[in-house]
């Protein structure tokens, strides 16, 4: 089990957690030909107060990671703790407690907003189902719900589609609130949104936080959202954990291949470091999770891959300068002991140095 690297204790971990999804075939369904293993042995820790980022290319499992987390998938295996509780077999009535705690907030805010509900029934919900308010109560809370997360008391008797997408994130938020959640799982909270609104709800964010003492996993593909607002940073890939650091650490000094192909995806504004630096590109597309390589899983798009312990051996997850890492060849591909293995003709001169770092802006 990995802990948390903060010093504080956790508010939720999971440990060698699996989420697979069954293949079933035949005519009416009833064969069961394999499964997608979505998330596959995953183990971490998120501190109270903690935002934690998650990042990976889409179909790698994040999302799932994240609704296992809230109970919303019932795990194949491993274990889901939180506030110290086992969470992993309760049944739907044992949970409801539980439930109170948790919200997610999700990506496209309109969609999960029912069009026809009133913003003042929508955030008001909760409230009833769960009768934690007196029915005469429910409108001055939502009032006061509105207000916390920056909307106007009026917009509680207008409707979803008279608002902006930035807005319709504010609606989501204080539905999310209502119940005075400790844990909020934030699936892309503003990769819907343009740049300038994507600040606004980051920023909105860390003060609820504050506020309210909340812990995120906060899950993104956008790698400058997720620097910004998180304290430590998850890389998944293809069902499994490859590396996590504290977020600046792990941009600076990013240790394994495929956090460093991340990366160096990123365009870069100033033209000098653009061109000094490094590309490694990872080739093809994410294989099947419904097959995935045998032993390290990234083996076959690593850049720095190595015959025959890559494909033989899986990495397991191991701490080195305050990461953990799972990569046998770490600390090689570090310290330019092993150089990628196709680079654009751009980047080839003999006294190019193999990266240690990657300067990303
Ligand atoms: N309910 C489901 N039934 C079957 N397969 C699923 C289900 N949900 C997700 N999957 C599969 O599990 C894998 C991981 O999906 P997931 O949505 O967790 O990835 P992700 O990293 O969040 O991707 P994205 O960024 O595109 O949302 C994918 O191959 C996906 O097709």
């Amino acid at each position: 089990m990995s802990d948390t690297a903060t010093g504080r204790a956790p508010l939720l971990r999971v440990e060698d957690l699996r989420v697979w999804f069954p293949i079933m075939s035949g005519v009416v369904l009833d064969r069961h030909v394999g499964d997608v293993k979505a998330v596959d042995g995953v183990s971490l820790a998120i501190a109270r107060g903690e935002t934690l980022g998650l990042v990976g290319e889409s179909g790698c499992g994040k999302s799932t990671l994240g609704r296992a987390m809230l109970r919303l998938y019932v795990p194949t295996g491993g274990r889901i703790v939180f506030d110290d509780q086992d969470i992993t077999s309760l049944s739907e009535r044992e949970l409801q407690s539980v439930r109170r705690r948790m919200q997610m907030v999700f990506q496209d805010p309109y969609a999960s907003l029912n069009p026809r509900h009133s913003v003042g029934r929508i955030v008001g919900e909760p409230l009833r189902v769960h009768g934690v308010v007196p029915r005469r109560e429910v409108s001055g809370r939502v009032r006061e719900l509105l207000e916390v997360v920056g909307l106007p008391a009026d917009a509680a008797n207008r409707y979803p589609h008279e608002f902006s997408g930035g807005q319709r994130q504010r609606i989501g938020l204080a539905r999310a609130l209502a119940l005075n959640p400790d844990f909020i799982v934030c699936d892309e909270p503003v990769s819907a949104l343009d740049v300038s609104i994507q600040a606004q709800i980051v920023n909105l964010l860390e003060r609820l936080q504050e506020k309210f003492g909340l812990t995120y996993l906060f899950i993104a593909h956008d790698l400058a959202v997720v620097r910004h607002i998180s304290d430590r940073i998850v890389v998944m890939y293809l069902g499994k954990v490859v590396e996590i650091a504290p977020a600046d650490d792990l941009y600076e000094n990013p240790l394994h291949p495929y956090t460093l192909t991340l990366l160096s995806a990123i365009p870069i504004p100033d033209p000098e470091v653009e061109r000094r630096r490094v590309a490694i590109r990872v080739e093809g597309d994410l294989p099947s999770p419904a097959n995935p390589p045998r032993a390290c899983r990234f083996h076959t798009r690593c850049p720095f891959v190595q015959e025959t312990r890559c494909a033989e051996e899986e990495p397991p997850l191991r701490t080195i300068d305050g990461h953990l890492v799972a990569c046998h060849f770490a600390e090689d591909v570090r310290a330019g002991r092993i150089t990628p293995r196709e680079r654009p003709a751009q980047f080839e001169p003999a006294s190019m140095p193999a990266p240690r770092t990657l300067p990303i802006g």
